[in-house]
């Protein structure tokens, strides 16, 4: 299956749907009558490129092909996937469709944008009405992985399926939502937020920077890891979700929320509000702010990876998928050579690696041969499954050298042989390169242990034997320069 996605309307959110599609691996097609679309879009897709490849721990494909059309038809012929992200104006997007319903192929999936409309609206009046779903994404899109799936009656269980399917493969969590509804799910939490906040700042309760203190200091922090309901059943203590219940349930009917009506957007609350926003974050512009906030993102998602909870749970599933593209395997029965050193990692520096000499920090380094040692663990059997089980391998020595520096966003490729692999003992040498250039080796030394008596112990027969066929085959190649090396410092 080919894999073409059309993008009608490059701005905020259409830029992001062409980086996520683009570095995904997929050819985007851009359509946007804005002369200034190519350079919005090159600066949206700068800043992704800086921090979707390293979000993950596997590297993504190699990047589709770019490319920008005067004409809607040569756009969408032939495209797998359209993706509607024009303005927010019912009567724009009606007229996009009916074009659309003129030029796609019969068996693309038509995504719209929309934050507020029903898929039904879209659909309304066009013949190809089956075809169009609405995909609403969280900017930046190339980086946040929801996308609200809306679809009606219309849409047959094949398009839904390929809906979701396309958004799964390029890393996103498509949420379907068969009812719809004005602005789906998550946009009517913000619209609340947003009207909250808005009287606060106009009756002088909280200024901009106070309520986005409150937000980011607080639940808002919470919220990006556990949303709303697993966070009240905590809150609950050890009564859970009833006990939270009984005690918060009363106050909603003072209510707290005493404004319920959306304030008038007067001059002077659009003067106040956006006054206020230029005394908090008026010094940044636009982009460094964006890549503040990807920085960060990208910072938390990963660590949210760490503990496989939630969108890091997600991207780890999207790196496992990757995986074989990559040239990365989980079995000694997939190595195509045995006779060759094994590729452990193929991956790009993420930000979150990088230190204030503006290259990648020393503990990374570490860090990165750790998940080769545990990939090649898994290669020989020691899988989570058998971890489990109570075997595992401890390390009992490093030695690193660190031989060239590398930065954030380039791709690093780890190899390991198997030097010694016999009884409890696993010695093994990682080779860390950029390209041709070696940046780094590490010497690692592991025992194989017991779990419950936290002793050496030796593995399982089958363990051992993967071990010593690898350390076999390895023990051909010529020594590794360094093997074995001190750090040799006069005395
Ligand atoms: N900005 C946001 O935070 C989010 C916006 N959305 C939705 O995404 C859609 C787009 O919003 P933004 O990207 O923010 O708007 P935007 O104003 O940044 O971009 C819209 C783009 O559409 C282009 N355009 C206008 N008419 C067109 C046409 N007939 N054919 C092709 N392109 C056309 C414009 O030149 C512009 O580049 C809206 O439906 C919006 O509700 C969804 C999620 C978040
Ligand atoms: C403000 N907004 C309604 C356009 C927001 C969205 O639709 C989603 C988002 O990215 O917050």
């Amino acid at each position: 299956m080919s894999k073409i996605a059309a993008i009608i309307g490059g701005g905020v959110i259409g830029g992001g749907w062409a980086a996520r599609f683009l570095l995904n691996g997929w050819d985007v097609r851009v359509f946007d009558p804005d002369p200034e679309a190519e350079r919005k879009i090159g600066e949206v897709l700068d800043n992704a490129r800086r921090s979707l490849p390293g979000l993950g721990n596997v590297a993504l494909p190699d990047e589709g092909r770019l490319s920008f059309h005067a004409e809607l038809a040569e756009a969408v012929s032939g495209a797998d996937w359209i993706q509607e992200s024009v303005p927010e104006r019912l009567d724009l997007k009606q007229k996009v469709y009916a074009e659309l319903e003129k030029y796609c192929d019969a068996d693309a999936v038509i995504g719209s944008s929309t934050s507020g409309f029903k898929p039904s609206e879209l659909q309304k009046g066009r013949g190809n009405g089956g075809q169009i779903v609405v995909a609403h994404p969280f900017n930046p899109v190339y980086l946040l992985p929801l996308a609200e799936v809306v679809t009606t009656a219309a849409n047959s269980q094949q398009v839904i399926a390929r809906a979701k399917e396309v958004i799964s493969s390029i890393g996103m969590y498509p949420l379907h939502l068969k009812n719809e509804i004005d602005a789906h799910v998550a946009d009517r939490f913000l619209e609340a937020v947003w009207r909250e906040a808005l009287w606060l700042v106009k009756d002088g309760i909280a200024t901009t920077e106070e309520i986005d203190n409150a937000i980011r200091y607080g639940f808002g922090i919470r919220w990006a890891q556990m949303g709303l309901f697993d966070t009240y059943r905590v809150a609950g203590g050890e009564a859970g979700m009833k006990h939270f219940m009984a005690q918060f349930g009363p106050c909603l009917t003072s209510p707290w929320t005493k404004l319920m009506d959306v304030p008038e957007f007067t001059d002077e609350l659009v003067d106040l509000i956006a006054g206020q926003s230029d005394a908090q974050s008026g010094h940044m512009s636009i982009r460094e702010m964006e890549r503040i906030r990807d920085d960060n993102l990208v910072g938390m998602m990963r660590a949210l990876g760490a503990n496989d909870w939630g969108t890091g749970a997600l991207q780890n599933a999207h790196d496992k998928s990757l995986e074989g593209e990559a040239g990365l395997v989980s079995s000694i029965d997939d190595i195509a050579d045995l006779s060759q050193p094994v590729l452990t990692q193929s991956r790009v520096v993420p930000l979150d690696w990088t230190d204030y000499n503006g290259h990648m920090t020393e503990s990374r380094y570490l860090d990165a041969f750790a998940q080769s040692t545990d990939r090649l663990m898994a290669i020989i059997g020691c899988d989570a499954e058998y971890i489990a089980s109570g075997g595992s391998y401890f390390t009992a020595e490093t030695h690193i050298r660190h031989i060239d520096e590398v930065h954030a966003g380039h791709p690093i490729q780890i190899k390991t042989r198997v030097i010694m692999g016999a009884g409890k003992k696993m010695h093994l040498w990682h080779e860390m390169y950029e390209g041709d250039r070696l940046l780094a080796t590490g010497e690692h030394m592991l025992l194989h242990v017991d779990l419950k008596t936290r002793r050496s112990a030796p593995p399982a027969a089958h363990i051992e034997a993967n071990l010593v066929k690898l350390a076999a085959a390895h023990a051909a190649l010529a020594a590794p320069d360094g093997l074995g090396r001190a750090i040799g410092a006069p005395r």
